[in-house]
């Protein structure tokens, strides 16, 4: 493959189920020497500074196909810093920034297969700075999700915070952010995507998490949960507020069918178990925002991958337990903030040479993939600012 790009940047997050890669790509061209960019810079009180017009490219693997994700980075030639570029010093040492659990795992891996020294970037430091990032700068990037309609949301840059982050990865945490790096881990549950992927992976056989979330959609969770009507003869809980379709005990129908996991069907069981997990999500999440009073949650993590079927539960949950006062919200580049927070990283330690311009535009909507995954192949264009 051909050489992508003349300057990149990349940070990576290494986790338990997948890597996920930030890397900024110019196209050759350093503004610096423009007249036009040159006044960009000026008015920023940058001046003197180079500036590099690029994208922002997002891209994800699999940890237990690490090879593809070191063939990749080797493929896309990402491996020159900012200051190699600028002449700086061609041959400095090629520091990558890395988050999570395989920034502890895989240091030994990467210095041997490309040369790479991962420093480690703090994990929630990173997704409260991609997200503050993802929300102020970045245009048709936060949604609501109801009645199986997106609506991206304007966000006033003087009224984001406080807000609540929801980071559903393999566990949950979740995060009181009340400026750019003041935040608090306020709660947080084991019960998450990774929850959903093993118990998925043993109840059904599937193979991969695209598979099992797509059964999803084909299930029927009545078949497996007991739902109020269940228990009241088919009537609603007027006096507490419980329609007869509400689930009243997941997965607890099996209990009193006479059959065992094959006589089950995989989509059946997919759907109830999404549904299970996302409700309780959801709901943790609201009596978290009650705790504290805020009225935006903001939901994140691979979990989600842009799934209907997932955001709805989660939104209907919140607008149900908060009798609508709370909002919940999703993002199109759902699984990449600690990545992302990583790259703003550069910056705090000891990069100090990298500053992402803050009005990005993102590429044409129209890049939007028409299955719901909004988050892959999602370019962003920017600015990264160099000091000399
Ligand atoms: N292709 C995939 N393979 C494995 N898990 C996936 C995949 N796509 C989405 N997921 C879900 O994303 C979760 C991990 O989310 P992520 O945001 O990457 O968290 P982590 O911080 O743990 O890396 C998994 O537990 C699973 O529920
Ligand atoms: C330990 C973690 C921060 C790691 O992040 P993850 O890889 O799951 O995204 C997360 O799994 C978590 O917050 N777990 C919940 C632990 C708890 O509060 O009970």
């Amino acid at each position: 493959m051909g050489k992508e790009a003349d300057a990149t940047f990349f940070p990576l997050k290494v986790k338990g189920s997948l890597i996920k890669l930030v890397y900024f790509s110019t196209n050759g061209v350093d503004s610096s020497s423009s007249s036009s960019n040159e006044s960009l810079a000026a008015s920023n009180g940058d001046r003197g500074r180079h500036v590099l017009e690029g994208k922002l490219h997002f891209a994800k693997f699999e940890t237990e196909k690490i090879n593809d994700c070191i063939d990749f980075i080797r493929s896309k030639q990402l491996l020159l810093t900012g200051s190699q570029q600028h002449g700086a010093s061609g041959s400095a040492k090629c520091v990558i920034k890395a988050t999570g659990g395989g920034a502890y795992k895989f240091p030994d891996l990467f210095k041997e297969k490309l040369g790479i020294s991962l420093d480690k970037a703090d994990e929630m430091d990173c997704l409260v700075a991609g997200s503050n990032f993802l929300l102020k700068a970045v245009q048709r990037e936060a949604f609501t999700y109801m009645d199986g309609q997106r609506e991206f949301v304007k966000i006033d840059h003087d009224d984001l915070y406080p807000y609540l982050l929801v980071n559903i990865g393999s566990g949950v945490s979740m995060i009181k952010v009340d400026g750019p790096g003041k935040f608090e881990r306020v709660s947080g549950t084991s019960v998450g995507g990774g929850t959903f992927w093993g118990l998925g992976k043993l109840l059904t056989k599937c193979k991969n998490f695209d598979e099992l979330l797509e059964l999803s959609h084909q299930g029927n969770n009545r078949v497996i949960d007991m739902l109020v009507g269940d228990i009241y003869g088919g009537m609603d809980y007027t006096k507490i507020g419980l329609i007869s379709t509400a689930i009243a005990s997941s997965f607890s129908k099996v209990i009193s069918d006479d059959k065992e996991l094959k006589d089950y069907k995989p989509e059946d069981i997919s759907r109830s178990l999404l549904r299970m997990i996302s409700n309780n999500i959801g709901q943790i999440s609201y009596l978290n925002a009650l705790r504290f009073g805020l009225k935006r949650i903001i939901f994140a993590g691979f979990f989600i991958r842009g799934h209907a079927y997932t955001m709805d539960t989660i939104a209907v949950g919140v607008h149900f337990w908060s009798k609508g006062e709370a909002k919940a919200m999703f993002l199109k580049h759902e699984g990449f903030l600690g990545a992302l927070g990583s790259f703003m990283s550069y910056e705090k330690h000891g990069f100090d040479d990298l500053k992402v311009h803050q009005s990005v535009q993102q590429s044409p909507a129209g890049d939007d993939p028409p299955n719901g995954e909004l988050n892959e192949n999602q370019s962003i264009d920017c600015s990264v600012y160099l000091s000399q």
